[in-house]
């Protein structure tokens, strides 16, 4: 015989009561779309690690976007990818004004008004050795000019007209310098930054680094993204991050760091916090679905649901478009 305290199921017999057992849910304005811009004008490339992606010329981005602004995008973050030829020692092409990212912001600010335009801060699809910072000779990072570089970038995305700025790049200090820069350049006040606090060196990145073409050419980075078993530096760096100046902390990547989430939530509680939903979760559920193994909406929705139960405000998902189409508000 059951105890009255053991009846958990007329909690939620019916639909509505199940709501209530639930997190608010997530609203269109939550999601970012992660896009891929290519130094070719005109190029519309697909990316075969990435079923359904593309590298977008400038010229083209319209194409893509102008639907999905019709569904409701309300946020978008740019990926630069330039063609080998142009990389170089310090990732010149990252905030070139004729580079990929700069007219991308300039294109989506003037074509979109409502549109929010977020940009990614980071060197490595620009550099030769394709690592997030600057090298000294011996190969090992240099954190001072690294930080000092991509300081200036993400000054010159702001300087665009980008609305946030989110470096990936991890090097020690980066959320402070760029915060100073913001505020000594006047920009502080409308440009957020989103620090990629708990980035973790992940086998889960690999299609996107096919997708922008920013493979390390030696060795791994290892030595500046978290040890995934790490939940203490993973810790450390979100309050870090917080103190030097983050509007909003994330997690990277999404689904196996979950308790990363509600660890950031709890020390947290009064910013946003952000969780990508990174190439290979997309591409381990979109070869599910396409299989019959799983079906994809469903699986897609619960992975939502869950970063959200978590403590997720806002999450970063190639799955935007479906998603536009498969939510209501
Ligand atoms: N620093 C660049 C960067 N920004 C976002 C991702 C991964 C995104 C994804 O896998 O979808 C990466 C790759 C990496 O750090 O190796
Ligand atoms: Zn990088
Ligand atoms: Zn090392």
């Amino acid at each position: 015989m059951s105890t009255i305290s053991s009846i958990l199921h007329s909690g939620y017999h019916h639909p509505v009561q199940r709501t209530w057992q639930c997190q608010p849910s997530l609203t269109k304005t939550g999601l970012i779309y992660p896009i891929f811009v290519s130094d070719i004008d005109h190029a519309k490339e697909a990316i075969s690690s990435l079923p359904g992606q593309y590298r977008w010329g400038v010229r083209r981005l319209q194409e893509l976007l102008d639907p999905l602004v019709a569904k409701g995008l309300a946020s978008v973050m740019i990926f630069g990818v330039p063609t080998n030829g142009n990389k170089d020692a310090v990732g010149t092409l990252a905030d070139h004004p004729e580079g990929p990212v700069i007219q991308a912001i300039q294109f989506l600010r003037q074509k979109y008004p409502d549109l929010h335009v977020s940009c990614d801060v980071c060197l490595c699809a620009y550099t030769v050795h394709g690592h997030c910072g600057i090298l000294h000779d011996d190969g090992t990072l240099n954190n001072h000019q690294s930080t000092a570089r991509l300081t200036e970038v993400a000054l010159n995305y702001a300087r665009a007209g980008a609305h946030m700025v989110a470096p990936s790049d991890m090097m020690d200090g980066r959320i402070g310098a760029i915060k100073q820069g913001l505020l000594d350049e006047g920009f502080a006040h409308r440009v957020f930054l989103m620090s990629y606090s708990a980035k973790f060196a992940s086998a889960f990145y690999g299609p996107f680094r096919e997708a922008a073409q920013s493979s390390p050419t030696f060795g791994d980075r290892k030595c500046y993204q978290l040890p995934p078993g790490a939940r203490g530096l993973a810790r450390r760096a979100i309050l870090r991050d917080m103190q030097e100046g983050a509007d909003a902390i994330m997690v990277k990547p999404g689904m196996p760091y979950l308790d990363i989430v509600r660890d950031a939530k709890e020390l947290c509680p009064d910013r946003p916090i952000a969780i990508y939903q990174v190439s290979g979760e997309f591409a381990m559920l979109y070869h599910a679905g396409e299989q019959g193994v799983m079906d994809l909406k469903t699986s897609v929705l619960e992975s939502l649901a869950c970063f959200q139960r978590a403590g997720a405000t806002v999450v970063i998902t190639y799955f935007t478009p479906e998603l536009l189409d498969w939510m209501e508000h």
